[in-house]
């Protein structure tokens, strides 16, 4: 499940990380000085009106911005940061930002392609910043080496007409294959995942670190911090605020419907009418869409997401260095509620219990989160299960792709396993997937009537539907997102009708699997994939994990110093075969008994 920092989703900074036990990251008021960029933070701290030159809002005098410069040169820099994508859109003006930091002493760019450019480029800026280049798969680890921050924008981008979620199938691998890597050479390093979709990429992180049994929840940050910033900025606009004043809580995932923007309780104090806090929220929850649509096919925001993307980093890095009252929203794992991951703040784990938990967010937030819980946990739930499908019947063209000699030699030198993913070394290229034939969902009779098939898998209708919108010009020119059904597709749809509520409606119009769908042809069975295997323990877990914590509750099993140990009582003595055990790795426990459908 997802968990964004408040300001967006919760936060993992500052004494949070240095402060060992507490799985749930808290809030930690921002009046610290930011000093480096004050552009990333609203001004709510006095002390951050005294940014340096680079990005203060007023033209510095000459004189103020060699102070500027002198303090920042003069501050200690200590932390040595790996970008991961360095020589992508987000990438490079992200290294810039980097480069500028007064808390990064040493700067590694990787990409697979382009690097030794960027690198040359940047490191002619007189910061202090030693800026090293790491130019393909085999530089890798030698990248990584030492890092105290990874940041990750390495994947690919959306076009029009794509969700995040259709990047599922090649970012994963990518993100896969960085993790092993940084979870070997870096394993207690923090890491900021970009990489879209976030609300799969983090999962998948944690997935991979918990393979390589190195996994600590406070280390792992999906940026969601555009959400904040954009959230900042659309309502200094909307109000006729400063924007350096607003500061909006962003709470929940990273795409669509799962973005919550906490309008009521941005601060200053601000009130909305409904009709404001219904046109925000949509337009927050667009904006991504709405730069990719902006762009026309060239890809989706860099300049503010590296912007974005710079500001958690900065405060990540003042957090380590021992700089309190740091906090940042980002998509994290999260026990607020049996979902994997949700946001939240301010708040103990170890003492409280879910409920406890959800009704103190209730509070904080003054918004009833029951039904933003219910969103986010079906919108995760969707994800997993159609990767899931997707992985089933993708089969051997999936995401994956034969491992050519090549590559396995070049694998190797990077200490990969032998049988592993290949990861995609060219980008935007989207992979052709065949149609499926065996996997799918029944159609309703409108839909089947409407595409001349009766089974389809999800995301393939979404697609198909897409493709007729735009051929028959049904998008509404004043705003893309809304569409104006046709005839046809009001056969389908009710109005109003946009890209939101299509992928809600469409609900009624997928039907559970065709029973009747012949059974898949029996392959020969391959080793299992590490990402096919994380989706369905998130599968199972998001299924079984309510059933789980409630027995564990009504047997009073959890242990009173610590509620997230579980001592097992006969049953789950037989189970697990372990007196105790950590009740959040329950699922790794519980594999053996659990049968696959
Ligand atoms: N979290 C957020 O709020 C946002 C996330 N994004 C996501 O960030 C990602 C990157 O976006 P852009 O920079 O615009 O894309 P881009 O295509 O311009 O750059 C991606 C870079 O990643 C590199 N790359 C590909 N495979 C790699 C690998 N295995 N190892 C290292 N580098 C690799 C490419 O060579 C390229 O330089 C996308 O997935 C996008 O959806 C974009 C905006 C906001
Ligand atoms: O929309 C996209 O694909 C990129 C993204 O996550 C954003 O801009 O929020």
């Amino acid at each position: 499940m997802a968990f964004s920092m408040t300001h967006g989703p919760t936060c993992a900074t500052g004494s949070v990380l240095r402060s060992a036990p507490r799985l749930h990251q808290s809030r930690v008021p921002q009046q610290q000085t930011l000093r480096t960029f004050c552009g990333f933070k609203s001004a709510g701290s006095a002390n951050s009106r005294r940014c340096s030159a680079a990005l203060t809002q007023r033209r510095p005098s000459t004189a103020r911005a060699s102070r500027d410069l002198a303090r920042a040169v003069e501050c200690k820099s200590q932390f040595k940061v790996a970008l991961l994508g360095a020589a992508g859109g987000i990438g490079q003006p992200l290294a810039l930002l980097l480069k500028m930091n007064r808390y990064v002493s040493d700067l590694s760019l990787y990409d697979i392609v382009n690097v030794p450019g960027v690198a040359a480029d940047l490191s002619h800026c007189n910061t202090p910043t030693q800026v090293k280049a790491f130019n393909g798969k085999e530089s890798l680890e030698a990248a990584l080496e030492g890092a105290d921050l990874v940041v990750i924008p390495a994947g690919v981008p959306r076009k029009p007409g794509m969700t995040r979620d259709d990047l599922f199938n090649t970012n994963a691998s990518i993100v896969q294959g960085l993790i092993e890597a940084a979870a070997k050479v870096c394993p207690k390093a923090i890491l900021n995942i970009i990489t879209n979709p976030v609300n799969s990429t983090v999962p998948i992180t944690a997935e991979t670190l918990k393979a390589a049994g190195v996994y600590d929840p406070k280390r792992v940050l999906g940026v969601s911090t555009l959400d904040v910033v954009r959230a900042n900025t659309f309502v200094a606009e909307a109000k006729g605020l400063n924007v350096k004043d607003v500061d909006v809580p962003v709470v929940g995932g990273h795409a669509g419907i799962t973005i919550l923007p906490l309008l009521s309780q941005t601060q200053p104090k601000v009130n909305f009418s409904e009709d404001e806090v219904a046109k925000l929220t949509d337009r927050i929850q667009n904006a991504g869409t709405e730069v990719v649509e902006a762009k026309a096919g060239a890809g989706s925001a860099t300049l503010s997401m590296a912007y974005a993307a710079a500001r958690m980093a900065e405060s990540v890095l003042a957090g380590l260095s021992g700089e309190g009252n740091v906090y940042e929203c980002a998509f994290v794992d999260s026990q607020v509620t049996e979902l994997p991951y949700f946001a939240t703040k301010d708040i103990d784990t170890e003492t409280t219990t879910e409920r406890k938990l959800r009704t103190s967010l209730e509070a904080h937030f003054s918004e009833d989160l029951t039904s933003k819980k219910q969103v986010i946990s079906e919108e995760v739930k969707r994800y997993l299960a159609e990767a899931d499908a997707r992985a089933n019947a993708n089969g051997d063209e999936g995401d994956e792709e034969p491992e050519s000699d090549a590559d396995a030699d070049s694998d190797s030198k990077s200490g990969a396993k032998k049988g592993k993913r290949k990861i995609k070394p060219e980008l935007p290229v989207k992979k052709k997937r065949k149609a499926s034939t065996t996997g799918g969902s029944t159609l309703s009779a409108e839909l089947s009537e409407f595409l001349g098939v009766k089974v389809m898998q999800r995301c393939q209708v979404v697609k198909r539907l897409w493709e007729y919108i735009k051929a028959n010009n049904l998008q509404d020119p004043e705003n893309k997102r809304r569409i104006i059904p046709d005839d046809k597709l009001q056969t389908l749809f009710t109005t109003p009708l946009d890209q939101l509520n299509m992928n809600k409606q469409l609900t009624r119009h997928i039907l559970p699997k065709d029973p009747d769908a012949p059974p898949p042809t029996p392959k020969e069975k391959k080793p299992q994939k590490n990402t096919t295997r994380w989706r369905s323990q998130a599968c199972n877990w998001l299924d079984k994990a309510p059933a789980f914590w409630k027995y564990v509750k009504e047997n009073g099993l959890q242990d009173p110093s610590n509620k997230k140990n579980i001592i097992s009582d006969a049953k789950l003595k037989q189970l697990t075969g372990e007196d105790s055990f950590g009740g959040f790795g329950f699922m790794k426990l519980f594999s053996p008994h659990i049968i696959k459908d």
